[in-house]
This record gives C-alpha cells, structure tokens and sequence, in this order.
C-alpha cells in the first residue's frame, strides 16, 4: 500500500482517523464527519465496517462505506466515507465497554500509524479510547502518546493541547501524582523542551517560540521554601538553553502563568505535569481543542475529549474537537513540508 514520496507531495493529504473505543462516541463521530468532509483532505476511517453501520442507522444518519484503496479516487459525496476495515472481537454495543475489543481498539492504532510511517498516510487523527477498559483487558496503556511512542520508536514525546488561544505542552505525561517529582530531571525537562521548539518551530511555522514554563510548587517553589524542584532542576536547564537562544520564561508560579499579563507575547505554555495545564486548556476550549503528539515522526492529532460512553449512539454530541483536530493535523502537514529542503 506505500506512496512513493514523490506522490505523498503532490497528492491530497490523507488521514487516518481511528474510530477509538467502540462504545464511545468515536463511531459516531465518523459518522458525523462522513456527512461533511472537511475540504482539501482525504479522510480514511481505520475501523469496523459493521459498527460503522450499525450507529449510523442508530443516529438514523445516512452512511455508504467504501474500502479503502490509495491508487483509486477518492469519492466525494456527502454521506460516503473510506474505511480501513478490522475485525472486533465481539459486536459493539454503545455505551457497553468490552475488554474482548480492547486488542481491536490497539490494532485500529497500529494500522493507522504504520501507514504514517510507510507514507501512505499524511497523518493520524485519534477518536477516545478508554485507557481503563484496555488495562482490564489485561494489557497495559496509559494512552495513545505513550503507545505511539513505542511503536514509533520515539524515546521521548512531547503531550501538547492547543485551543482557546493557549498551546499548553506537559512535562510528564500520564503519571501519578506521586511520581512526578522523580520524573523531572535535568534531562528529562531539557528533552522536553527541546522537543517542544524545534516542534514549534517545524510544525507550528513559528521561527523563535517563546515558551512560559511553569514551576513544580506552590509559588514556583517560594525561593525554596516550598520545595527545590525549580532551584535544582527547572531553572538551571532553562539557563542552559536560553544560552543557546531559545526565548524561554520561568519557572513561573504555575497559578498566575495563564493570567493574560503573563500569557501576553507567549506562544506556549509548559506545564509540569497533567492536571496543572490541561484543566485551564480544556475550561478555555473543551469541545474544540486539540491534543497533539510531538516528538514523533508521524503527525498526530486527536480531539480534547474523551469516550464520554453516556452518548453514544444519542445523537447529542458536538464533533468541532474532532473538525479542528483534522484541520490542525493538515496544518502541521503542510508546515512540515515547507519546511523540509
Ligand atoms: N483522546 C483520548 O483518547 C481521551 C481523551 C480524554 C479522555 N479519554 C478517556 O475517556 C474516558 C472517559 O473520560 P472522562 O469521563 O474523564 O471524559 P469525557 O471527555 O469522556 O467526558 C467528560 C464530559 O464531557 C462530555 N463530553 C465529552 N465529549 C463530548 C462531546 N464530543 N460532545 C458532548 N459532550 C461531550 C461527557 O458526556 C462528560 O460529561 C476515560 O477512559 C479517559 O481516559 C480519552
Ligand atoms: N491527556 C489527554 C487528555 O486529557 O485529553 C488524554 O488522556 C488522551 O491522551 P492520549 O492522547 O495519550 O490518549
């Protein structure tokens, strides 16, 4: 199925979107989609063809699926949608998790991101999985960044969101709390950041990123009365690396880093850990943000939100998470061939 690179240039954009979770609301969004494409893309659904159907007649919305070939035309009708078929364990049912479908959940990510990187696709754009349902299945997953590191090769990755004119970047990624403090070291936050640059810099068009980084403590530690971590670790890097000439803020208390007297001039905003960046991101953009893998060398971009099992196959839910992950992920396509010689 590989493109030559020659095609892959000059070709529409093809994406990949795995279907995620399929009690979730993941179906039904390709669903949605298929109904509108987003122009100047090609859209390829990795997913089961039967539970495609089935919650589209659910949603009692019109669906005609088409197997996926790169050599033929892409069809461009309203209601149409290329699919990458996989076999479910089990039928589907919405709103019932099943851990005998957790093995079809990977297999859809695999597929999508082995065509990344045999240039058959563009980019990969992810619809929720359930990490808990996977880990039930007796297969450890904290989530897609993770699991694409690995499979891509990837040492280090970078977790990004952006919506609500924020670009919030993680530190650590899925991590107890617990194990935060250790897993920030010198070496770990310098890879991080650097990542996050020259990510910035390729996929974001943007020539000198200027990045707030926050603290790990109250008050970015209170002079080290409230913990050392921005003494021992956090600043010293930042110093290192602002002598190489990256415009690079902090650490700075974490509370007041998103106030709109600090975030002014910002391009992005390193948070240390989960729960300090992503509530902000997601209050000023749930439903319409974006989380972005960098790091990889494949694109992926995926919606904000995640399985949300509740609504599936109701009708209820908004897709403009998914939309804007499509046309981030073109975004980042085009930047980054712009900016290879
Ligand atoms: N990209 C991903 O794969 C991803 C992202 C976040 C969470 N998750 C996973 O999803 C599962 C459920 O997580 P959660 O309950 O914390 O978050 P959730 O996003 O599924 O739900 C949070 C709230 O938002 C609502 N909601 C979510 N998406 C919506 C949409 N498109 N339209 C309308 N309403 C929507 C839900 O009904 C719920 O009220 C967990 O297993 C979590 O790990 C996956
Ligand atoms: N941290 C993400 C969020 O809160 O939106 C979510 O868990 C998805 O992560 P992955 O892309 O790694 O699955």
């Amino acid at each position: 199925m590989t493109l030559s690179t020659q095609d892959s240039a000059l070709r529409t954009p093809i994406i990949a979107l795995t279907a995620g979770e399929p009690a979730g609301i993941g179906p039904d969004l390709c669903v949605l989609l298929a109904q509108q494409k987003p122009a100047g893309s090609r859209i390829v659904a990795i997913a089961n063809r039967s539970l495609l159907a089935e919650r589209a007649a659910q949603l009692g919305l019109p669906l005609e699926l088409v197997d996926f070939s790169p050599a033929a035309a892409a069809p461009d009708r309203a209601g149409v949608l290329e699919v990458l078929h996989r076999d479910l364990s089990e039928p589907a049912l919405a709103g019932k998790l099943n851990p005998a479908n957790s093995r079809y959940v990977l297999d859809t990510l695999t597929a999508a991101a082995q065509g990344c990187l045999d240039g058959t696709f563009d980019a990969m754009v992810t619809a929720p999985v359930h990490k808990g349902i996977i880990n039930d299945a007796g297969i450890p997953f904290t989530g897609h960044t993770e699991f694409l590191a690995e499979l891509t090769g990837t040492a280090q990755v970078v977790m990004m969101l952006v919506g609500g004119g924020l670009r919030v970047a993680l530190a650590t990624t899925h991590l107890p709390l617990k194990e935060v403090s250790a897993a920030i070291t010198r070496q770990s936050l310098e890879q991080v950041i650097r990542i996050l640059h020259r990510d910035l810099r390729s996929r974001f068009a943007l020539a000198n990123p200027r990045i707030l980084v926050a603290g790990l403590n109250p008050h970015a530690g209170e002079s080290g009365h409230m913990g050392r971590e921005e003494i021992d670790v956090i600043a010293p890097v930042l110093e290192t690396l602002r002598a190489e000439g990256m415009d690079l803020a902090g650490p700075l208390p974490a509370d007041t880093l998103f106030t709109r007297y600090q975030l002014q001039g910002s391009d992005c905003q390193l948070a240390m850990y989960h729960d300090q960046g992503l509530p902000v991101l997601k209050f000023a953009s749930f439903g319409g943000g974006v989380n972005v893998t960098l790091g990889m060398p494949i694109i992926r971009t995926s919606v904000d939100h995640g399985t949300a099992l509740t609504l599936a196959g109701t009708g209820k839910i908004e897709s403009g998470s998914l939309t804007a992950a499509i046309q981030l992920a073109l975004e980042m396509a085009r930047n980054q061939k712009a900016d290879r010689p």
